[in-house]
């Protein structure tokens, strides 16, 4: 097995979900369709709650900033005359929803309706979230050890708390000391790490992050945070020079802290 040792100054681990802890056939193969399948009556059933409104107006606002983009669907200002209008406003969000899925988007606006619709499925038990087997029992260690964890995901927090509190490990949303999704800023840039140091109270030279993603893990090393790139079976290929510059890990148990035996 490869041992990683985490550098003496690091106190905070950060932590990628889909892809890092989850497998990503996980979040491709059920919590996306269960969004596809679904949205449509989500949205007949919901329209007039004001949660439903506000996830609504934040999908109308990035379909304005998208109009650009090819392909890129409009969602129109609420409907004034009755139920054809209605249906036809409730198509529009489903069709917005479906193009920005369609192409692994991870705006705001869909993560944040993605959280409130997986909450009907965790709460009712319909859905379990997996983690890779190793996840629990390292990070344990590492808190036992002092280390604080945190979440870092584009899936919304309320999103990663049902994860977390609703696993097949059962509820080990204890074992996570915070959450950040993309509120703070996206994945790919540096001034997200920057913030989410601040907001922990630390440096960022003090975070260790874990991911997938070498672009996530790019734009947090220009902040002088460390990373290591997580293998996992299901992840994207790696090219040959960022399998030899990044540290990589195929299993959290790889990493060893300055005080292991
Ligand atoms: C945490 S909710 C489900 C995953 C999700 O929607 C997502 O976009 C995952 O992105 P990540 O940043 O965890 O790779
Ligand atoms: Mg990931």
């Amino acid at each position: 097995m490869v041992a990683l040792s985490v550098p003496a100054e690091v106190t905070v681990i950060l932590l990628d979900i889909e892809g890092t802890t989850t497998p990503i056939a996980f979040v491709k193969d059920i919590l996306f369709p269960y969004i596809k399948e679904n949205v449509k009556e989500y949205l007949q059933t919901h329209w007039e709650e004001e949660e439903c409104q506000q996830d609504v107006s934040l999908l109308r606002k990035q379909a304005e900033e998208d109009s650009h983009l090819d392909g890129a669907v409009p969602i129109p200002a609420a409907p004034e005359n009755g139920a054809d209008d209605l249906q036809l406003m409730i198509q529009a969000v489903v069709d917005n929803v479906c193009w920005q899925m369609s192409l692994d988007r991870k705006t705001t606006a869909l993560k944040q309706l993605q959280g409130h619709m997986w909450r009907a499925a965790f709460t009712a038990g319909h859905v379990k979230a997996e983690f890779f087997e190793d996840v629990v029992p390292a990070v344990r260690k590492w808190r036992e050890a002092g280390m604080k964890v945190y979440i870092y995901s584009s899936g919304s927090v309320e999103a990663q708390k049902l994860l977390f509190g609703y696993s097949t490990e059962g509820d080990i949303l204890e074992l996570v000391d915070g959450h950040f999704d993309t509120k703070i800023g996206h994945k790919v840039e540096s001034e997200s790490d920057r913030k989410i140091a601040n907001s922990i109270g630390c440096s960022t030279n003090n975070i260790l992050f874990l991911t997938d993603v070498t672009l996530e893990a790019s734009a947090a090393e220009e902040a002088d945070v460390h990373v290591a790139v997580v293998v996992r079976p299901g992840n994207a290929g790696l090219t040959d020079d960022e399998k030899t510059y990044y540290s990589l890990i195929t299993s959290f148990s790889e990493l060893y802290l300055p005080s292991s035996t």
